[in-house]
């Protein structure tokens, strides 16, 4: 039989069934048993009063180690409680009796990353975006409070109802120093110490962003980085920065792995530069998770409103270099100034030719809107600059008998576009990896490449920027539109493999100002000055970039070898523009003068 002093104790450690917390006069009913922790067990508890749900964490306070132990929570308590983040557990209240010191937490029904990756082995790229969005933010919020969490690790990510993702387990976090350190002592996860903490060189923020690489290897690849044994092996190759390379993931995704997983703490990167990195700005990243994907990859399903137009906009992508559009056509806007004859043009010799053997049938056009105060931004000066770019191509030389000799160069351009303005607006995606939308309304808005910046403009005067998780809530709806139509974009140029060469980013005013299409054509007016023609039959696209002696003629045509080459202006001056050109820039000139 059991020893009574024995059974005392073991009675002693039983968590009552109600429980009073003495400071607030709450009344909690403890639950069933969520888990149990080295130190800790975690109940599911309900606050009587309210009915509101929480996480008990309870800690004995007896036992051997019972100082460093209590000293230990005390700290947990003492940090945690003061920490207020949407990615961090929230911690509601403590209390303490005889026996237990009791924490009372915000429940998180789905558990932990730990879990899901149990069930799931490995995540895919776009779910671990928004894990470590999440994460990235309530470190980030951690940090600027001087608190290192030492012991970040997918157990220690909680999960809520809405998959939202929370930093929990704050029992080994502490203050850093003046000096950035914390003390020298080994703790934390074997497998996610960074080469710092093995050396005993201390803890810093930049060791968290080395478990962040681990945690992220770990969740895309299905096992930590470093897990050889014995110890001493693992952390030699910690120290090395020396883990098997996994080939299968993205080059965005294993080259922020790689910079996360950087030896020397200093070329790790800084939180706001992890969320500038490539895996992020060049991939689609959800705005929820199902709770599905606990248990099984998700679809990446969009709420059903967004669905149906993602639905659409996928019919009109099969569709749009094929046949006409299927919109109604447009009346054009105005009436041409006296005295102009649109419908014709001086040609080199002076003779005036035809532009189009019939008036062209206005499909789609769309503008962003001028502001009042700054009339250089009108419909009228846009035309005529983009009319004297297409006139240096006609009016270059001869119409050349055969292709001038062209030379690769780097352009920004719209190798892709989504017309779905009737109901939304206009969307396109830049050889930069940057995509934007012009609004039905006017408005334009743009997914920045460099650090996924979003720049919104309501008319041509005036810019906003904001990082993308700051975007104010009345813009949350055009950011959607805008993601849904970058993800299509992008899906359609990985099947379709369109090449160019890299180009620098474009700037954070860059917009698309207007755009005109009828069943033949599509122009668009940048506000760089560039000028891109879209055949639609042929599937050849006309851009015409830079100014006076940099101007240059850039043509690309789907499947014909050496395509997207350049030419100056020296080149068309002594060879020409071949037929063809011609005759897309003159029915592009007559498209832009049908509005006029
Ligand atoms: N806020 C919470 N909401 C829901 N479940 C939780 C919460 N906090 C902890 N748990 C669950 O309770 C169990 C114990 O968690 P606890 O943090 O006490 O220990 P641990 O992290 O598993 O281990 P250790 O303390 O040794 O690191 C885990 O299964 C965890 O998923």
């Amino acid at each position: 039989m059991e020893p009574r002093s024995q059974r005392r104790r073991r009675s002693r450690q039983l968590v009552a069934a109600f429980l009073r917390d003495p400071g607030s006069g709450r009344v909690y009913r403890r639950g069933k048993l969520i888990g149990k922790g080295a130190f800790s067990r975690c109940y599911k508890l309900t606050d009587m009063s309210t009915s509101a749900v929480f996480a008990l964490k309870v800690v004995p306070r007896g036992g051997a180690g019972r100082l460093r132990l209590h000293g230990k929570v005390e700290r947990e308590i003492a940090l945690h409680s003061r920490l207020r983040h949407r990615n961090i557990v929230a911690f509601h209240a403590h209390f303490a009796d005889r026996d237990h010191v009791y924490m009372v937490l915000e429940y998180c029904s789905r558990q932990s990353l730990a879990h899901v990756l149990k069930a799931r082995r490995t995540l895919t790229e776009p779910e671990v975006r928004y894990y470590l969005l999440g994460l990235v933010s309530g470190l980030r919020y951690l940090h600027q409070h001087r608190i290192v969490h030492r012991d970040l690790k997918p157990s220690n990510f909680f999960l809520n109802k809405n998959m939202e993702v929370k930093i929990g387990d704050l029992g080994l976090a502490a203050r850093v120093g003046p000096t950035g350190h914390c003390h020298r002592v080994l703790c934390g996860t074997p497998n996610f110490q960074a080469p710092e903490v093995v050396s005993r060189n201390g803890h810093s923020c930049k060791s968290d962003i080395w478990a962040l690489g681990c945690v992220m290897y770990t969740v895309l690849t299905g096992t930590p980085p470093f897990a050889a044994a014995p110890l001493s092996e693992m952390y030699r190759r910690i120290r090395e920065g020396h883990y098997p390379k996994p080939a299968h993931l993205s080059p965005s995704a294993r080259s922020l792995i790689a910079r996360l997983l950087a030896p020397d703490p200093a070329e790790r990167p800084s939180l706001d530069h992890v969320l500038q990195d490539d895996f992020f700005t060049q991939g689609f990243t959800p705005e929820r998770l199902p709770p599905h994907s606990c248990h099984s990859p998700p679809g990446f399903a969009f709420p059903p409103q967004l669905g149906r137009l993602f639905r659409k906009v996928g019919q009109l992508l099969l569709t749009q270099c094929r046949s006409p559009c299927p919109f109604t056509s447009k009346e054009p806007s105005g009436p041409a100034e006296e005295g102009t004859e649109p419908d014709h043009l001086e040609s080199s010799n002076g003779d005036r030719v035809p532009l189009c053997a019939e008036s062209p049938v206005l499909l789609t056009l769309g503008t962003l809107q001028t502001n009042l105060a700054d009339p250089k931004g009108s419909w009228a000066l846009q035309v005529e600059a983009a009319t004297r770019k297409m006139h240096l191509c006609l009016d270059a030389g001869p119409v050349a008998a055969q292709e001038p000799p062209g030379e690769q160069r780097p352009v920004l351009w719209a190798p892709k576009w989504v017309d779905y303005s009737l109901k939304y607006g206009f969307g396109y995606q830049l050889s930069d990896g940057g995509s934007g939308v012009l609004f039905r309304d006017g408005s334009h808005m743009a997914l920045r490449p460099q650090g996924g910046h979003v720049s919104y403009q309501p008319d041509q005067g005036t810019l906003w920027t904001f990082a993308l998780r700051d975007v104010p809530s009345p813009l949350r709806a055009k950011l959607a539109v805008l993601r849904l139509f970058d993800c299509y974009m992008q899906r359609r140029l990985r099947e379709e493999e369109t090449v160019s060469m890299a180009v620098a980013p474009a700037s954070l005013d860059f917009s698309l100002l207007n755009f005109i299409a009828d069943s033949r054509a599509l122009v668009m007016l940048f506000s760089n000055g560039t000028v891109q023609v879209s055949l639609r039959t042929s599937q050849t696209q006309l851009v015409l970039s830079g100014e006076g002696e940099g101007f240059l003629l850039t043509l690309w045509e789907l499947g014909r070898p050496g395509t997207g080459s350049s030419y100056s202006l020296d080149v068309l001056r002594s060879h020409g523009c071949t037929p063809a050109i011609h005759q897309h820039l003159r029915h592009a000139l007559c498209l832009l003068h049908s509005v006029r």
